[in-house]
């Protein structure tokens, strides 16, 4: 293993009955990285995790973490790798304060209790049962508990799944503040949005096995198109005079709602035509190729959360 590498998986396989969950993955993560794995649901996102943090057993293939193997060290490593619990696993009559002393004991040399609940804006609630809080409150609270030992490695499966947008926000700052810390953190997430805002790079798994590793901007370039216009036509879509259009790679229309796909000014490119042609367009929008839109062109399909192809 190189000795910069915080994760380093080699061939893993992970196989329930007969479903190949995990098939032939290997990645190797630096010390500092935010790594992101995304992938539609069933793609073998936690069982990757899961083998990486010791929790399943692979079939086949080796991991280390900061050089240990999680199956064999697990006492050794449950020092230095943080994991995300679900919720559902902690004590639900124990407060937050009780919790969080609950977990500093597992740990040879652990954040302060107040730091910990601080960090993650749950001091006014500290004396608050578990089954009390909100979900966001006790999704922020399994957060703190994943610190609870200063890890150097953490994995955070889901971060901000059913948060709201400030709690979402700071979630991200945690994170952000963790890379400074020169934490390596490996995120398994749906939410384009985050990926895109917080990771290094990426691994795309789709049935299991790695399609596609790049920095997000890397993984965008992959699209075909890098912009697209929409908008709204009351009269006939002028297709054929789009498609003849400089830039424009392709036009989809449905139900008076055009898409244009294409590079350079696009928006320009086409409002001239539009004008020029004496079609009336609405709402329109301009954008740049997403994630969303790398998850579609390499896997052919939109991630589960985003069913609309419509877009
Ligand atoms: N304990 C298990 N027993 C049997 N099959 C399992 C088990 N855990 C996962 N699987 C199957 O293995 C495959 C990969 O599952 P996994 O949970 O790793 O995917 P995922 O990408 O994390 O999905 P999700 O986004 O839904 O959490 C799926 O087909 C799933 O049904």
């Amino acid at each position: 293993m190189s000795s910069s590498s915080a994760v380093e998986a080699d061939g893993l396989h992970k196989r329930y009955g007969s479903t190949v969950a995990v098939d032939d993955v290997s990645l190797s993560i630096a010390s500092g990285e935010v790594f992101g794995i995304l992938g539609r649901n069933g793609a073998g996102k936690s069982t990757t995790v899961e083998l990486i943090a010791g929790l399943r057993r692979a079939d086949r293939g080796t991991v280390r973490v900061l050089g240990l193997d999680p199956w064999q060290d697990r006492a050794r490593l449950r020092q230095v790798l943080g994991v995300q619990l679900q919720s559902s696993h902690l004590h639900s009559a124990l407060t937050v304060t009780e919790l969080v002393r609950l977990f500093r004991a597992f740990y040879r040399d652990p954040l302060g209790t107040d730091e910990l609940i601080e960090s993650v804006g749950l001091t006014d609630s500290r004396s608050v049962r578990f089954e009390r809080l909100s979900g966001g409150q006790q999704q922020r609270l399994s957060i703190a508990l994943t610190l609870a030992g200063r890890p150097r490695v953490v994995i955070l499966d889901e971060l901000t799944t059913g948060l709201d947008p400030e709690a979402r926000r700071h979630m991200w700052s945690t994170v952000a503040s963790l890379r400074d810390s020169g934490v390596t953190a490996l995120l398994v997430s749906h939410a384009m949005e985050e990926i895109e805002r917080l990771c290094d790079r990426v691994a795309l798994l789709d049935a299991g096995r790695v399609v596609a590793l790049d920095s997000p901007s890397g993984l965008i370039s992959r699209v075909g198109f890098s912009r697209r216009v929409t908008f709204r036509v009351a009269e006939a879509v002028p297709v054929g005079l789009l498609e003849k259009l400089d830039g424009v790679d392709q036009v989809r229309a449905d139900n008076g709602r055009v898409v244009v796909e294409g590079r350079g000014d696009l928006l320009q490119t086409v409002s001239v035509a539009l004008v020029r042609a004496g079609v009336v367009a609405t709402e329109t929008r301009s954008e740049q190729a997403t994630l969303d839109d790398a998850f579609l062109a390499l896997t052919g399909r939109r991630p589960d959360h985003h069913e609309d192809v419509s877009r």
